[in-house]
């Protein structure tokens, strides 16, 4: 089936539409594979799936895995929580030869959190296949990196820097490796990563097999891919097929800056009555909105990419347990990011691209459970939100009164 992809560019919300219309399309004949075990997955890897308490592959796991398996290089855009980087964990479970103690699967990915949490996937997923894995990240012990990757691990997960140090370190043998994977591949190619990515894809062997993944895929990113990919099987979602049903999406009004701070203290027990997360824009304002709530006598968590990454695990585990209910942060935590219990998303700011409006929202509704986003708008910041709603020919509404009973 063949279907017009995202031609977005990466730019702030409100920016200027293409001119240009350059059309990218799935390729045609992608097969759609119904169960886990037709997709010729070993019997200890299925025993790991099942355990991990998947019945039946989701869609983009039904398109996506059998062309990882075949060892073609594949580019593939689902929506937000609908399993990719579980595709990702199989995929690389499966691809391993275990009795071959050397680093075979690379996977990248943009923050600390998510390389870890793909880490724990694969090591579940893999658990009786025996797959070990290692999370190379930053803020870590150099040390425990060292002595993991000398025991002997399948697959490395881990944020581009590091995994760099440790390959230049010759702690990190590349030879064997046969898989490269870019989780949230639209920000690692991006500004920010891609020079690091270069450095980490030059000490890769030659024949590497290369897949991307994320749920937004602007063009820029699709005319690129032709320099390091051959023939990839794309999977791609029109971009108006994106933002999902399940996650009801609301503004309010707010008028001025000042004006947030009372709305969400209004808004507050509301949160509680399940988990929730608030986007801001900067670190900063990261810690000045967590202190004027914890001032209120409000109980929540905050989380920044300045902190100790001790603190962040910290935080991270208590939200993942559910003892804390609120987290406060920036978009360190747009991304792949999985709490289930997570079901609203508050952007207190406008996120500054069109990209990271999809991923932030996707941090609620996850594997198809309902969410709710909403968005504090100024008075400014309305044309911004019109422009969003029509890129993704979707709605945003007025916040209703009646919010605790959609959650
Ligand atoms: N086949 C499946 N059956 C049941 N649950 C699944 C299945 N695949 C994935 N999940 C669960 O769905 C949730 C979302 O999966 P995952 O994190 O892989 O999504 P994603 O598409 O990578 O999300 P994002 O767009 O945020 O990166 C996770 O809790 C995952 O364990």
């Amino acid at each position: 089936m063949a279907s017009t992809a995202n031609p977005s560019g990466r730019r702030r919300v409100g920016g200027a539409m293409d001119g240009e219309k350059l059309v990218f399309g799935s390729s045609e004949g992608v097969e759609t594979i119904g169960s886990f075990e037709e997709m010729g997955i070993s019997e200890n890897v299925l025993r790991g799936i099942y355990s991990y308490g998947y019945e039946k592959p989701s869609a983009i796991q039904q398109r996506a895995v059998m062309p990882i398996l075949q060892g073609r290089d594949v580019i593939a855009q689902a929506q937000s929580g609908t399993g990719k980087t579980s595709t990702i964990a199989l995929s690389v479970c499966q691809v391993v030869d275990t009795r071959c103690r050397e680093v075979q699967a690379l996977i990248l990915s943009p923050t600390r959190e998510l390389a870890s949490q793909t880490r724990k996937t694969i090591q579940a997923i893999g658990l009786h296949a025996n797959v070990q894995a290692h999370a190379c990240i930053g803020g870590k012990s150099l040390g425990e990196d060292m002595r993991k990757l000398e025991h002997g691990v399948h697959v490395v997960s881990g944020t581009p820097g590091r995994v760099f140090d440790m390959i230049k370190r010759r702690s990190l043998r590349t030879r064997a490796i046969k898989l490269l994977i870019l989780d949230e591949s639209d920000e690692m190619l991006g500004r920010g990563f891609k020079d690091q990515i270069y450095d980490v894809y030059r000490y890769l062997p030659p024949d590497l097999q290369v897949c991307l993944v994320s749920a937004t895929l602007p063009r820029e990113l699709l005319e690129m891919t032709t320099k390091f990919m051959t023939d990839p099987v794309k999977i791609l979602v029109k971009r108006d097929e994106l933002t999902l049903d399940q996650i009801k999406q609301y503004f309010v009004n707010v008028e001025k800056e000042d004006w947030k701070f009372e709305t969400l203290c209004d808004l507050f027990d509301t949160l509680t009555i399940t988990q929730a997360v608030i986007f801001c824009n900067t670190k900063q304002k990261v810690d000045s909105l967590s202190d004027k709530l914890r001032r209120e006598n409000f109980s929540l968590s905050s989380m920044h990419g300045d902190m100790p990454q001790r603190e962040r695990d910290q935080i991270m585990n208590q939200f993942r347990s559910g003892e804390s209910r609120v987290l406060v942060t920036t978009d360190v935590w747009a991304r792949g990011i999985d709490v289930q219990q997570v079901s609203l998303v508050i952007n207190y700011d406008l996120p500054n691209t069109r990209e990271l409006y999809i991923h932030r929202i996707g941090r609620s509704g996850r594997f198809g459970r309902k969410g709710v986003a909403i968005n504090f708008v100024t008075n400014e910041d309305l044309k911004i939100l019109r422009d969003i709603e029509q890129y993704y020919s979707t709605q945003i509404d007025e916040m209703p009164a009646n919010l605790a009973d959609l959650i």
